[in-house]
C-alpha cells in the first residue's frame, strides 16, 4: 500500500463521511451518486490514476476482509482452546448428571442419549465457492487466532477472486478436507463422552458407541437442476467417500499396537480393494468399461467389505483385548466408524420433483398434470394402485446404461451403492419443489421398483411459497395413503428439507423462517392425529451462510436457536416424537466454520450444545400474541411477493447484475432440465437460482428479500413491533437479520444503480457537456438504455422499496446503516461502471460481425458483459498475427499491418479489462462485508 494510496483513502473516506452525513438527497441523485461523480471526474481528468483506484479497492477490501475474519471469531464465540474444552466437558456432564444435585443417571439413560444422531452437519456444494482457496484459508487460519478486534495486518494479495469456478472434483476436494477436520471434531467430542462415562462406568464405558452428531454430504449426489453429473461420477465419488473413510480408521488404528486379531489386515484389504474400484471407474457410459468396473466392483465386495457390520465383532474383540491405553483409540474410531458406515460422510442425494412425475408419466402412462391440483386426487388414486402390484426388478450395470429417465437412473444409482459398497447406511432421497404428495408416492414406488424402500430415506423438499403455505397438506396427502404409511412404520422415520434460501427470496427471508416454523409444528400435530407418534421426525435446513440465505448473522449458536426455535422443539418433547435436525454448510462460504481444525472443533463443540440443550415451552411473548406474528409475517410475504412480481425487480436483477459475480461453482446459475434451454434475458427472478438472485441484490446494495414488506409490517402495529424488540428473543433474532440487511444496503446506491439505467440522465449529461464527441458518448449510451427499456420499471420498483422502507426507518430509528467503507466501495464502483460505459463509445467502427454489431455490442456494454464484448472485439481488431501469416505466399513478403490497433488497445480495450477486474475486485470487498456470498 503506497502512501498516496492511504492519503486518497482517508481522502475519499472523510468524503463519504460527509456526503452522508449530509443526507444530500438531491446531489445527483443520492449523495453516493455525487461521490462516484467526483471520483469519476478525478479519473477522467487524470488526477486519480488507475494504479491508484487498484490500490484502493485493494486496501477497502482487506479491511473488509481484516473484519469478517474477526467476524467469524466472534461468530464462533470464540474459537479458542480452553473454551471449546469447556463447553464440550460441560455437555458431558450435563448428560451425565443433568441435575447436579442429583446421582448420575443410569449408563442405560447415557447410551440413549448419545448413541442417537440428534444432529447432522450437512456439506452442500451450493455454488458460493466465491473466493480464491488460499484467500479460504488465510480467512480460516486469520478467524482461528481468535482476534479480539478487525487485524491489522493481513495477507496481501492481488485478487481474492478464484481464477475461474471449481470443478465439482475440487467441490469434492474442498467438502471433504472440511468433513474430515469435522469427522476429527467428532472424535475430540466423542473422547469427551467416553472420558466421563469412564469416570462412572468404569467395566461399562468400553460398550458404548456415540454417534450424537453425525456429518454428511451432497457432493456429487446432488442432481437437481444440472444434468452435467453422470452417474459414474457419483459412484466414483461416493468410493472415495468410502476409500477416505477406511484410510481414516486405518490410520487411527496405526498407533493401536495391541489389537490382536486381523482388524488392521481386514481393513488394509479393503482399502486396496476399493482403491482398485475406484480405479476401475468409468469416465462416461461406455459398455466396455462399465463391464470392467461391475467386474471389479462386484467380485471385489467382500473384500472392500459391504457393510460396518462386518467389521462389528471384530472391533468388539479388539477393545476387549486392547491395554487401556489403547482402548479410547480404539472405541472412538469405532465410533466414528459405526456413526458413517462406509463413508466419511453419509449420502443426500436430490433431484427434483418433475424427474419423478416425467419417469411416472413413461413407465405408468400417468399423464395428468400434478400441479394441477384439480387433478392430484385422480393421481394419487392412480399410483396407489401401482404401489399396490409393484414388484421389485433386479437390475445390472446394463439397465443402468439403458435407462433414459434421470430420475430411474439415480434411483438405480442409490440401489448399486446399497447393494455393492453400503448396504447398511440408509441414503437421503431429496425431492425439490415438492408441492403434492404424489410426488412422495412415487418416490416410493419407484424404490420399490429397484428394490431398495426401507433404504431410502424419502424427503420432499419445501422451498416454494406454495409448499410453505400447504406444507402439512402435501403430507397429509401421502399419509392417506396406507403404503406411505406402512413405509413410516417401517423406516420409523419421517424425513422433511426445508430450503431457506428459495422460499427467502419468494416471500422473504424472515416470512420464510415463519412459515416454516409453523410447518413444524403442524408435523408434529400431524403425526399425532395418525398415531405416528413414534416415528423419528429428521428436519433438514437447507440454509446458506448469509441472511439472504437464512443462516443468522451474529452467533452460530444464534442460528440453531433461529431455525429450530426452542419453542417449535419443546413442542416435540412434549408430544414424545424424537427430533434430528440438520443443517447446511454450503459450498466455500459454509466450509470455513470448519476451515481449520480450530474452527471445526469451535463449530462442533456449539452443535453439541445445542443438540443436547433441553427446551421448555418457550415463554417468548411473541407466541402469545400469535395474532400479531401471523399478520406481521403475512404482511411481509404479502410485500416481498409483490416485489418479486413487479417487473422492475426482474430488471434490476437482470440488468448489470449478473455480471458483478463471478461464477462460483460448479453448478449452473439457472435450473437446467434435461431439455432447458438457456436464459438470455432475465423476465422472472425464478429463471435464477436463489444463491445468485441474492449475490446480486447484495452487490446492488439492496437486501431486498431480507427487508421487503418488513417496513408496511412495523408500521401496522407500531407499538407491539417496539415491545417484540425488546422482550422477545424470537423477534430479536428475526430482526438481527433486518439489522444486518440494513447494514449492507443503502437506498443511495440502489437509486445510484437505477439512476445509471435512466437514459434521461444520460440525457442531461449530454446537455451539459461542452466537448461534442462527450456529448455524443452520452448520446450512444442514452439510446442504449432506452433500447434495454430498465428504467420506467426499475423506477416504479424503486418507489415500492423506497416507501417500505422509509415506513422501516419511522418505526425503528436506530436500525442500523451501511459504513463509509462499505458505500464507498459501491461509489467507485458506479464510477467504474461509468467510465466502461464511456470508454465502449470510443471503439472505432466495425462492420457487423456475425450477430455482433455496434448496438450489440453497446447494449452488452451496458449490462457489463465486458469479457465477452472484448473477446468479440480482439477478432475484429487483431492486435497480432498468431505467425500464420507469415507462410510463403508466393510473392515477396509484404507488411501485415501488426499493431494497428495498438492505440485501441492501450487506451480502451485494456482499460476497459482492468476496470472490469476492479469491478469484480469490489465484489469480494462487498462480500467480506456482509459476510457471505448470496
Ligand atoms: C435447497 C435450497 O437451495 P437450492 O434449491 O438452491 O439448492 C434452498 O432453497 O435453500
Amino acid at each position: 500500500m503506497t502512501e498516496a494510496a492511504a492519503r486518497n483513502v482517508s481522502d475519499l473516506l472523510q468524503q463519504a463521511t460527509q456526503l452522508i452525513a449530509s443526507h444530500d438527497e438531491t446531489a445527483s441523485g443520492s449523495p453516493v451518486m455525487a461521490l462516484a461523480r467526483q471520483i469519476g471526474r478525478k479519473m477522467a481528468s487524470g488526477t486519480l490514476t488507475m494504479d491508484a483506484v487498484e490500490d484502493i479497492v485493494r486496501l477497502l477490501r482487506d479491511r473488509a476482509f481484516a473484519g469478517r475474519a474477526h467476524h467469524i471469531a466472534t461468530y464462533l464465540d470464540g474459537p479458542d482452546e480452553q473454551t471449546v474444552t469447556a463447553r464440550m466437558r460441560t455437555v458431558a456432564r450435563h448428560i451425565v448428571q443433568p441435575d447436579p444435585t442429583d446421582s448420575p443417571v443410569p449408563i442405560a439413560r447415557f447410551r440413549a442419549a448419545i448413541e442417537r444422531s440428534r444432529f447432522a452437519a450437512v456439506f452442500t456444494a451450493h455454488p458460493t465457492f466465491a473466493l480464491a482457496n488460499p484467500v479460504y484459508e488465510a480467512l480460516a487460519e486469520l478467524a482461528s487466532t481468535n482476534p479480539a478486534a478487525a487485524p491489522e495486518h493481513v495477507p496481501a494479495f492481488l485478487t481474492h477472486r478464484r481464477v475461474g469456478p471449481p470443478t465439482l472434483d475440487e467441490e469434492f476436494t474442498l467438502a471433504t478436507q472440511a468433513i474430515l477436520r469435522g469427522r476429527n471434531a467428532l472424535d475430540r467430542l466423542n473422547t469427551t463422552l467416553l472420558t466421563e462415562a469412564r469416570i462412572h462406568w468404569p467395566q461399562q464405558w468400553s460398550t458404548l458407541v456415540p454417534r450424537p452428531i453425525i456429518m454428511t454430504s451432497w457432493v456429487g449426489y446432488d442432481t437437481d437442476g444440472r444434468t452435467d453429473i453422470g452417474w459414474w461420477d457419483t459412484l466414483r465419488l461416493r468410493l472415495r467417500m468410502k476409500q477416505l473413510q477406511l484410510s481414516r480408521l486405518q490410520a487411527q488404528l496405526e498407533p493401536v499396537t495391541s489389537c490382536a486379531n486381523d482388524l488392521h489386515a481386514r481393513v488394509a484389504t479393503a482399502l486396496e480393494a476399493v482403491t482398485a474400484q475406484i480405479a476401475a471407474c468409468p469416465t462416461g457410459p461406455e459398455p466396455e468399461g462399465v463391464s470392467r468396473f461391475a467386474d471389479v466392483l462386484i467380485n471385489r465386495s467382500t473384500e472392500a467389505l459391504t457393510s460396518s457390520n462386518d467389521l462389528r465383532a471384530t472391533f468388539s474383540e479388539a477393545i476387549d483385548a486392547a491395554t487401556p491405553e489403547d482402548k479410547m483409540a480404539l472405541v472412538v474410531a469405532r465410533a466414528g466408524f459405526m456413526a458413517h458406515g462406509l463413508s466419511a460422510a453419509h449420502t443426500h442425494t436430490r433431484l427434483n420433483a418433475t424427474q419423478l412425475h416425467n419417469i411416472a408419466r413413461q413407465r405408468l402412462n400417468i399423464t395428468d398434470n400434478p400441479d394441477i391440483p384439480a387433478q392430484r386426487r385422480a393421481l394419487i388414486s392412480r399410483m396407489n394402485e401401482a404401489l399396490d402390484t409393484v414388484e421389485p426388478v433386479e437390475i445390472d450395470f446394463g439397465s443402468l446404461l439403458m435407462e433414459q429417465a434421470s430420475a430411474g437412473r439415480l434411483m438405480m444409482t442409490v440401489r448399486q451403492i446399497l447393494r455393492h459398497i453400503d448396504r447398511t447406511s440408509p441414503i437421503r432421497f431429496l425431492i425439490a419443489e415438492t408441492e403434492t404428495g404424489y410426488t412422495l408416492l412415487t418416490a416410493l414406488w419407484l424404490a420399490r421398483l429397484y428394490g431398495v424402500a426401507d433404504m431410502i430415506e424419502i424427503s420432499p423438499l419445501f422451498e416454494t411459497q406454495d409448499a410453505l403455505e400447504n406444507g402439512e397438506q402435501i403430507i397429509e396427502e401421502a399419509l392417506r395413503s396406507p403404503h406411505w404409511r406402512a413405509y413410516l412404520q417401517r423406516t420409523r422415520k419421517l424425513s422433511l428439507q426445508f430450503g431457506f434460501s428459495d422460499s427467502g427470496r419468494y416471500v422473504g427471508q424472515l416470512a420464510a423462517t415463519y412459515l416454516i416454523e409453523r410447518l413444524r409444528i403442524k408435523v408434529c400435530d400431524l403425526l399425532r392425529k395418525w398415531d405416528l407418534a413414534f416415528v423419528e421426525v429428521i428436519l433438514f435446513d437447507t440454509h446458506g451462510e448469509s441472511i439472504g440465505r437464512g443462516a443468522h448473522p451474529y452467533r452460530l449458536a444464534d442460528r440453531f436457536d433461529y431455525l429450530s426455535p426452542p419453542h417449535a422443539r419443546a413442542r416435540y418433547t412434549r408430544a414424545g416424537i424424537q427430533l434430528r435436525e440438520e443443517t447446511a454448510f454450503q459450498g466455500g462460504d459454509g466450509y470455513l466454520l470448519f476451515g481449520t481444525q480450530t474452527l471445526a472443533d469451535a463449530t462442533v463443540s456449539i452443535i453439541a450444545e445445542h443438540a443436547f440443550a433441553t427446551s421448555a415451552l418457550d415463554r417468548d411473548p411473541v407466541y402469545d400474541e400469535p395474532d400479531f406474528s401471523a399478520d406481521f409475517f403475512s404482511t411481509i410475504a404479502n410485500g416481498m411477493t409483490g416485489l418479486v412480481e413487479d417487473p422492475g425487480y426482474a430488471a434490476l436483477l437482470g440488468a448489470f447484475g449478473p455480471s458483478l459475480i463471478d461464477k462460483t461453482g460448479s453448478r449452473p446459475s439457472a435450473r437446467q432440465s434435461d431439455a432447458a434451454s438457456t436464459v438470455t434475458r432475465i423476465k422472472h427472478p425464478s429463471q435464477l437460482r436463489a444463491i445468485p438472485n441474492n449475490a446480486i441484490l447484495q452487490q446492488l446494495a439492496w437486501c431486498a428479500n431480507t427487508l421487503q414488506g418488513l417496513g408496511t409490517a412495523a408500521a401496522r402495529h407500531p407499538e407491539t413491533f417496539e415491545k417484540y424488540l425488546a422482550e422477545s428473543p424470537r423477534f430479536r433474532r428475526a430482526m438481527d437479520f433486518a439489522a444486518h440487511g440494513l447494514a449492507h444496503s443503502d437506498h443511495g446506491v440502489l437509486r445510484g444503480v437505477i439512476r445509471l439505467l435512466d437514459p434521461d440522465m444520460w440525457l442531461e449529461r449530454a446537455t451539459a457537456q461542452r466537448d461534442a464527441g462527450a456529448q455524443e458518448a452520452c448520446l450512444t449510451l442514452m439510446h442504449g438504455l432506452e433500447q434495454l427499456d430498465f428504467w420506467a420499471s426499475t423506477q416504479a420498483m424503486f418507489r415500492r422499496i423506497q416507501s417500505d422502507h422509509l415506513a422501516l426507518r419511522r418505526a425503528w430509528p436506530e436500525a442500523p446503516r451501511m459504513q463509509p467503507d462499505e458505500l464507498l466501495l459501491h461509489g467507485i464502483r458506479i464510477a467504474l461502471i461509468e467510465q466502461i460505459w464511456m470508454l465502449s463509445t470510443r471503439v472505432p467502427y466495425f462492420s457487423p460481425r456475425h450477430a455482433f454489431s455496434r448496438d450489440v455490442m453497446t447494449l452488452k456494454v451496458l449490462c457489463l458483459e465486458v469479457p465477452a464484448v472484448l473477446k468479440e472485439l480482439e477478432q475484429i481488431f487483431p492486435y497480432r498475427s498468431d505467425g500464420s501469416f507469415d507462410l510463403d505466399f508466393h510473392e515477396p513478403h509484404g507488411p501485415r499491418q501488426e499493431g494497428t490497433y495498438s492505440r485501441e488497445y492501450t487506451e480502451v480495450f485494456e482499460p476497459m479489462q482492468r476496470l472490469f477486474q476492479m469491478v469484480r475486485e469490489i465484489s469480494t470487498g462487498v462480500m467480506h462485508h456482509v459476510g457471505a456470498f448470496g
